[in-house]
């Protein structure tokens, strides 16, 4: 199996990357974690799916295998579902030596992982995402979390997975505007990051809606070596993380205000294109390369704006930003196609009139 290590200082832990779910328990012999309860945590979806595939593989090697199922969807990200997986752990007696598998996308990979972190203080878990987004990157840096009281990942930890296993072949059930907001995701990548991946995103639409097996492991690996090299220098965004948020301070406002109407990657689409018409206004990069970015994500059948909501109270929800410092927003800009930069002095004037472009008709 492939695999790539992420090193982040509280422990280190790969990224192992398979056709099916049978080597998982190669992985688990590996990692010592055999003989205890195991517990899968799911949505329906991914479950009528792949919940009995994982349970049959984990059944070969463990007498006790247990099943969590909720109802699919970012509006039930919440402590009261977190509440009703304690309840589960308590009636089938997990106990801290247990071992929760989150199957599915990031709101199954967020929740598994932060009532892992917190029950009897902590049991480990491996993430086995199953959509593009939560392989690229949910699953990855240990960002653990609910939605409360309408504010996004408000309550979380960082809690990292004792190992993170990618069946690629999941992506084959994944419907096409699953992969488009997966694909939000790794054009951010290349943006902060790389600007040779951007280019190679940008010129591999057709064979990434086609599911082209090898373009898609190339993009998720890449993808997944970029976000361990971050999240290993700063596990617990003290600085450098931050430039992973790149589009999720407008995305996060529009998301919540929306009422997840729109998937995450669709809306960090919006406030990636928010966030380079920023740059662009404080002259780092040119008009051209802001029109590139906006084309790109349009390829990928992305929104570029957002007209249903006003400009104030978007405002006031960018406020409520976890990057926010004594009242001023902190944002990720380019600097160029590849290179992000943190900013903190962007005025009130000035983040509004991204806000009207993101309103304006596309030119
Ligand atoms: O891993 C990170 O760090 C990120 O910011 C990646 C984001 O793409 C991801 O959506 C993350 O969950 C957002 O975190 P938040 O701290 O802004 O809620």
């Amino acid at each position: 199996m492939n695999k790539i290590l992420v090193t982040p200082s509280s422990s280190s832990y790969p990224i192992y990357f398979s056709q099916n779910f049978d080597h998982i328990l190669e992985a688990l012999h590996h990692h010592n974690l055999l003989h205890r309860k195991v517990c899968i945590i799911t949505d329906h979806t991914v479950d009528s799916y792949y919940g009995n595939q994982l349970m049959d593989v984990l059944k070969r090697s463990y007498d006790d295998v247990f099943k969590f199922i909720f109802e699919a969807g970012e509006e039930n990200k919440h402590l009261n579902t977190i509440q009703d997986m304690y309840k589960f752990f308590i009636e089938n007696h997990l106990d801290r030596n247990s071992l929760i598998f989150a199957l599915g996308g990031g709101v199954t990979g967020d929740m598994a992982g932060f009532a892992a972190a917190t029950y009897m203080r902590g049991i480990p878990f491996i993430q086995v995402p199953t959509t593009l987004l939560a392989q690229v990157d949910s699953s990855v840096g240990g960002k653990v979390g609910v939605d409360f009281l309408q504010h996004k990942n408000m309550i979380g930890a960082f809690y990292q997975p004792t190992f993170v296993y990618v069946n690629l072949s999941t992506l084959k059930t994944l419907p096409q505007k699953q992969l488009s907001s997966g694909i939000a995701e790794v054009i951010k990548h290349g943006l902060i990051l790389d600007d040779n991946y951007f280019s190679f995103v940008e010129s591999s639409t057709d064979l990434v809606f086609d599911l082209d097996e090898a373009i898609l492991e190339k993009i998720i690996q890449r993808s997944c070596e970029l976000k361990a090299s971050i999240v290993s220098q700063d596990e617990k965004e003290l600085g450098l993380r931050e430039i992973l948020n790149f589009g999720h301070t407008l995305g996060h406002a529009i998301e919540t205000l929306l009422n997840f109407e729109l998937l995450h990657g669709e809306c960090v689409s919006i406030g990636m294109v928010g966030a380079a018409y920023l740059s662009y206004k404080k002259n780092l990069i040119s008009w051209e390369i802001l029109k590139r970015i906006e084309k790109v994500l349009q390829s990928y059948h992305l929104p570029i704006r957002i007209n249903q909501l006003e400009s104030e109270e978007i405002y006031q929800q960018m406020l409520l930003d976890k990057k926010v410092k004594n009242n001023k927003i902190k944002f990720v800009l380019l600097s160029s196609i590849g290179n992000a930069v943190r900013v903190g002095d962007l005025n009130e004037e000035l983040i509004k009139s991204s806000i009207s472009y993101l309103k304006s008709d596309v030119q």
